[in-house]
């Protein structure tokens, strides 16, 4: 594994262009926005960005995503500048992929291949390599492409480091048992999860939930003392890991998991089952927000999504706002520069305080919201406390004689 990693970092960093294809509602400022998240996660991926084509259509190109113009417009770019992949914003149906391929002669990625690549390089334990496994078979099979096969023994790299070159070269049917090879893999996996499960049962159990990056694998950290990965990275987590946590005697248990993100697919996500069962069997979720974000309001809206597709939209939540150093410090620059009048023509505008976020999100969600920092340890007592009395409770209603 560390012998791969090195390897992989030593290798010249790939180049890539974004393509996004928004529809007419989105603004120009969302746009870059999702921009700036897939840049990021190319990043996170190992590729520098190059250029980012947006075309504003009412709907993709059934053949080619974008129209045949842009297409001639991205692949000058992409042969001027000798760039290794084209990485779209969105999903690609099988035959886009093989259409623009054909065209552009360069690796085409798109947003799940991109999210599973990164997966596979974080995957630790041996359940998580075979969920990512499962999920990259599952997305290659109807994708199988002469270029891309070809591509992939030549260049290797991002969108590449799939379930093994030599397995994709060969038919689908290999493929098709490797899955169900996996399948039963993972259902091995799914039994021990679930007498681990039944071992710990009546301990109430605790589920940090929220969209990528956000500082949930440090807040574990803090409140288990435990030393999970954590990174400036998306998806620095894909294992879900627990912690037993005693606050004033009262015990519960706590679990990390993958975070969240725009557009992932339910049925990639699916694939995550241990964690995504971490999350459905809780009974309690802490969602951590990064407040300091300028779209952390659609990070919620994403999070609550995708809670819903997974049956745990009815969970009782606990609302924590993360990063409120960062917050604190980007409001600072903004009361400065309107002090100065510098902002008077742009739309920039000061960010509320901490005290109004606080009063509009209980009005909305009708319970407290906690606002804290993770790394420089603003308000955890009050996070404690708060979290040890809703822990508390649910133990109390559970077992009300074992006061
Ligand atoms: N400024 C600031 N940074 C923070 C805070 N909490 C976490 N971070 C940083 O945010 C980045 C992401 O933190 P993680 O704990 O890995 O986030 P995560 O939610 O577990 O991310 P994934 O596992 O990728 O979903 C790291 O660089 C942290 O150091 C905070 O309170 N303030
Ligand atoms: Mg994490």
């Amino acid at each position: 594994m560390a012998k791969q990693k090195f390897f992989e970092t030593s290798k010249p960093q790939e180049t890539a262009v974004l393509v996004a294809v928004p529809g007419y509602r989105q603004t120009d400022e969302q746009t870059e926005e999702y921009l700036d998240e897939l840049a990021f996660l190319a990043e996170t991926a190992g590729a520098q960005t190059l250029k980012r084509f947006v075309q504003k259509l009412d709907k993709p190109d059934v053949r080619t995503f974008v129209g045949s113009g842009k297409l001639d417009e991205i692949q000058a770019f992409v042969k001027e500048h000798g760039v290794d992949m084209v990485i779209f914003d969105d999903d690609l149906s099988p035959s886009q992929v093989r259409n623009i391929e054909r065209e552009m002669q360069v690796k085409i990625v798109d947003r799940s291949l991109l999210i599973l690549d990164i997966f596979a390089l974080r995957a630790k334990t041996a359940q998580a390599h075979a969920q990512v496994e499962m999920a990259q078979y599952q997305y290659l099979l109807p994708r199988l492409t002469n270029l891309w096969t070809h591509l992939s023994k030549q260049k290797g790299g991002i969108g590449m480091k799939g379930p093994g070159e030599t397995e994709i070269e060969t038919d689908r049917r290999i493929v098709r048992d490797k899955i169900s090879l996996l399948r039963e893999r993972l259902k091995k996996f799914e039994k021990q999860n679930f007498e681990q499960r039944k071992a710990r049962a009546g301990i109430v159990r605790v589920a940090l939930v929220g969209y990528t990056n956000v500082g949930k694998s440090t807040l574990m950290n803090l409140l288990s003392k435990s030393e999970v990965f954590a990174e400036n990275k998306l998806f620095a987590t894909v294992d879900a890991t627990v912690r037993k946590v005693v606050l004033d005697n009262v015990p519960f248990l706590l679990s990390d998991t993958v975070g969240f993100i725009r557009k992932l697919p339910t049925k990639l996500i699916e694939s995550f089952k241990s964690t995504l069962d971490e999350i459905r069997e809780a009974d309690l979720l802490v969602h951590v927000v990064d407040v300091s974000h300028p779209s952390f309001e659609d990070h919620i809206a994403v999070v609550n999504e995708t809670l819903k597709d997974i049956n745990s939209a009815d969970k009782p939540v606990l609302l924590v706002f993360n990063k409120i150093d960062e917050y604190l410090k980007q409001r600072e620059l903004e009361l400065q520069e309107e002090n100065q009048g510098m902002n008077e023509e742009s739309e920039h505008h000061v960010r509320p305080s901490i005290e109004d976020l606080k009063a509009t999100y209980m009005a909305k969600e009708h319970a407290p919201a906690m606002f804290i920092s993770a790394t420089d340890r603003l308000n955890i007592d009050a996070l404690r406390e708060e979290l040890q009395r809703r822990v508390a409770e649910i133990h109390y209603q559970r077992y009300p004689n074992n006061v």
